[in-house]
């Protein structure tokens, strides 16, 4: 069943939306509160341990059957169905999209050009086990005989982030490892890591698909230079290992090839923490929780591929993000974890989320004339509370936000706990409601600052209320919006797979980088060439 191919913006039920948009534009979402009793619980998913309640949207009944119709018009079914079958949907790059395999029970069978991909996956998990319990228990050594302390993952986009999120986000759940994140081609970023580690004990997780990424390669090389002064070329075996796609660039950097994780063509970079790429992961947390982790999104795939779409998590997520793009027209989202583990969690997304639906040219290779894409940022909160929640609650922007918080705390401190989650409540509870001019008056505000202190509200939100951040819970949110940007892709019918866009800055970087060792400086527009021999004349 090939990918649908249909322009949202011609479909009935895009009408439908326009044409009901001339009235919700003017509904306080107050008042559609106070009308229906029942509103939260008609607007709200209790799926599992997750409590997903958007009710405070501005929508009504006939908004969400609309948005469902557009779902039910663009085919999100059979788009579905050809990504979990392992179809070429990422047809630019010729590819099919199977992250959700790299999370299949073994017994699965998910083919690409004809053959089943789950014993191959298993044969990398159990490597990466094997791995993972002997580094972990010190069984594996360093060249001087020591067991391992520090892991260093040096990797940039996909092959960073998502490792480090999670490293970052289950912290309460980590071994006596060290694990270190090298990205940035910015010297300083290897240089600092350094510092801290002790080459006879340290090992060296090289991440790269391609193996032809610059800040990566540059970074290992670095590192490996480093190495060298206190080890032997034959010690590299010992301390560095690859997971690439690309085994010949490995070998020739001298890794091992035993010593490599191989992952597919098949998992985009940005979904690719499932793969061996989350070896960093397993290292950090121990395998039994990185398995959890992939459970956890395998529970996200089966709810999104087998639940009907109105109590389907990830599309009704989808589904009101589009209703703010492209009728109120929001550009951003803000992503707000009410907890400090999930400190990189907007960052992860950025990419996820940017990299994949930030196109304007649709799947016949038209430009396309509605708005795609969602800016993404956020911080935990309170944190963000104190720096632009401002914004939010009183500017001019429209910004909806996804709240998202756990009824359980892992430190087990109650009275931090429900501070916490007070304001997680309260906030949406305002951005809601606002406060009335009455209501100034009535907290007897000097007359000329009223109007500074009205709060219009209507702001809308999404609460994301999970009972405790494990890995398997973590691994369900994570699932929930890579399946969230699917369907966006779907809906304004767009390749979100492939990232031609980073392509440009990349080839004019070492188009520029050749010219710093040549006398004269090629042809640039008058900004480049002034800025490149100010550079040249200072460095
Ligand atoms: O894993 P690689 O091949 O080094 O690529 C790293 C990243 O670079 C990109 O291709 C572009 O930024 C990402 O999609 C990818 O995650």
């Amino acid at each position: 069943m090939p990918l649908p191919n249909i322009n949202p913006t011609t479909t009935n039920s895009w009408k439908k939306l326009q044409e009901h948009f001339n009235y919700i534009k003017d509904v306080h979402m107050k008042d559609l509160f106070a009308e229906d009793k029942n509103r939260a619980n008609e607007f709200t998913i209790k799926w599992d341990d997750f409590y997903v309640d958007f009710s405070k949207n501005r929508i009504t009944e006939d908004t969400f059957k609309y948005l469902l119709e557009l779902a039910e018009d663009v085919k999100l079914k059979e788009a579905i169905e050809s990504q979990f079958s392992g179809e070429i949907i990422n047809i630019t790059e010729g590819r099919a999209v199977l992250h959700t395999a790299l999370r299949a029970p073994e017994s699965y069978n998910v083919t690409v050009d004809g053959e089943n991909v789950l014993p191959e996956i298993y044969k990398v998990k159990n490597k990466i086990k094997a791995f993972t319990s002997e580094v972990v228990n010190g069984e594996r050594k360093g060249f001087t005989g020591k067991a391992f302390t520090d892991v260093v993952n040096i990797g940039i986009g996909g092959s960073d982030l998502g490792p480090a999120m999670v490293v970052d986000s289950l912290q309460y759940y980590k071994n006596h490892l060290t694990t270190h994140f090298v990205s940035n081609v910015d010297g300083d970023h290897v240089n600092e890591v350094i510092k801290k580690l002790d080459p006879e004990t340290t090992l060296f997780v090289v991440v790269s698909k391609t193996f032809t990424t610059q800040e990566t390669l540059s970074n290992a090389n670095t590192i490996k230079a480093w190495f060298l002064k206190y080890a032997s070329e034959a010690d590299i075996a010992k301390h560095f290992v690859a997971v690439s796609t690309n085994i010949d660039s490995v070998k020739n950097f001298g890794i091992d090839p035993n010593n490599i994780f191989p992952m597919w063509d098949w998992v985009g970079g940005r979904f690719s923490l499932w793969s061996a790429v989350g070896l960093s992961i397993s290292l950090a947390v121990g395998y039994d929780n990185y398995d959890s982790l992939l459970k956890g999104a395998h529970k996200m795939d089966t709810h999104f591929k087998n639940e009907d779409f109105e109590n389907n998590i990830p599309v009704v997520l989808a589904l009101i993000s589009v209703w703010y793009n492209n009728f109120f027209n929001a550009e951003s989202e803000a992503v707000i974890p009410y907890s400090q583990y999930l400190n990189q969690f907007a960052t992860y997304l950025q990419q996820g989320i940017m990299e994949s639906n930030g196109k304007s040219i649709d799947r016949n290779g038209n430009p396309i004339d509605y708005e795609t894409g969602t800016l993404i940022w956020g911080e935990p909160g309170t944190n963000s509370q104190h720096a632009f929640f401002q914004l939010i609650h009183q500017g001019t922007k429209l910004i909806p936000a996804d709240f998202i918080g756990f009824t359980k705390s892992l430190h087990g401190n109650q009275d931090h706990q429900d501070k916490l989650i007070s304001n997680f409540l309260a906030q949406t509870e305002a951005l809601l409601n606002g406060k009335t001019e009455a209501e100034v008056v009535a907290e007897g505000t000097r007359e000329d600052i009223i109007p500074f202190k009205i709060f219009q509200g209507n702001k809308p939100t999404n609460t994301i209320f999970i009972n405790k951040l494990s890995p398997e819970s973590l691994g369900k949110l994570i699932a929930m919006y890579e399946h969230k940007i699917f369907v966006q892709g779907v809906i304004w019918n767009i390749f979100s797979y492939d990232q031609f866009g980073v392509e440009l800055g990349k080839q004019l970087a070492s188009k520029i980088l050749k010219e710093f060792n040549n006398a004269s400086v090629d042809n640039h527009d008058s900004s480049t060439s002034n800025l490149l021999s100010h550079y040249k004349k200072l460095k």
